[in-house]
């Protein structure tokens, strides 16, 4: 019988714009090539009922406490039914976005008191692991930071805006300063990925960071 493999959490993050989707599919393909059993994912969303209150999030208008309480009451769902049953079972998680996108956008974006956020953080995400003090946070995090004036360009000519990403180009330099704040408390958990680079050459960052910590070894 084959050893058992360990559970494995990776999240990826950035502003709007900044390059993760083009990357997400490439790197759950490349793992599964290597035997890893992968569960994708996204937030807000990951279950039916979380993705309803995606729907909420992206497309009605709320205050921004009212906004964080909706992430992390979808964000528990999703880790009690999806993220944290797949890491018992020891595959490996990627979501595009968890709890670091609240602190960047409802926290650094819309001004919410980062303590609440770690508050809330607490109260939501501690008893799922072996530990029932220790808050579920994920193994490796790739922060895709990029300035926000090219992600408004590289945007303005892909896609409709939903409600974030109607934003005006402060709120997302606001926002990837959140990023960073989350990186300089935590910084063992992050990979920064300089996404102002060409497709390859970002590619070649997320391979690193991820051979960094023992995932596809000698993939190129
Ligand atoms: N390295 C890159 N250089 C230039 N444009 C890029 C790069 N990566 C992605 N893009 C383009 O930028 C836009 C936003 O990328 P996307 O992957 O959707 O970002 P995100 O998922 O982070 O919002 C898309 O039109 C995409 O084709
Ligand atoms: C997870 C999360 C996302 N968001 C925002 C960030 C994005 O603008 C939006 C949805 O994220 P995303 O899935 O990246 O959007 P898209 O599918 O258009 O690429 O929700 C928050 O404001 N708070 C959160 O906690």
């Amino acid at each position: 019988m084959a050893a058992s493999k360990q559970g494995f959490f990776l999240s990826f993050e950035g502003i709007d714009g900044a390059g993760k989707s083009s990357h997400i599919d490439a790197l759950a393909r490349a793992l599964r090539q290597a035997g890893r059993t992968v569960t994708l994912t996204r937030e807000p969303g990951g279950t039916p009922l979380a993705e309803q209150v995606r729907t909420l999030l992206l497309h009605e208008a709320m205050d921004a406490h009212t906004e964080a309480l909706l992430a992390f009451a979808a964000r528990r769902h999703h880790v009690g039914h999806v993220i944290a049953p797949a890491l018992a079972r020891g595959e490996v998680v990627i979501s595009d976005r968890f709890a670091d996108a609240t602190f960047a956008y409802q926290g650094a974006g819309r001004g919410l008191d980062w303590s609440v956020l770690l508050e809330l953080e607490r109260i939501t995400l501690s008893g799922f692991g072996l530990n029932p003090d220790a808050v579920l946070k994920p193994d490796l995090t790739l922060w895709f930071d990029l300035p926000a004036a090219t992600a408004a360009q590289r945007l303005a000519a892909a896609r409709v805006p939903d409600r974030f990403e109607a934003q005006p180009e402060h709120f997302f330099a606001a926002v990837a300063g959140g990023y960073a704040r989350r990186c300089a408390e935590d910084g063992a958990r992050f990979a920064r990925i300089a996404a102002d680079a060409d497709r390859p050459g970002v590619w070649q960052q997320v391979l690193a960071a991820v051979q960094a910590h023992g995932l596809l070894e000698g993939a190129a």
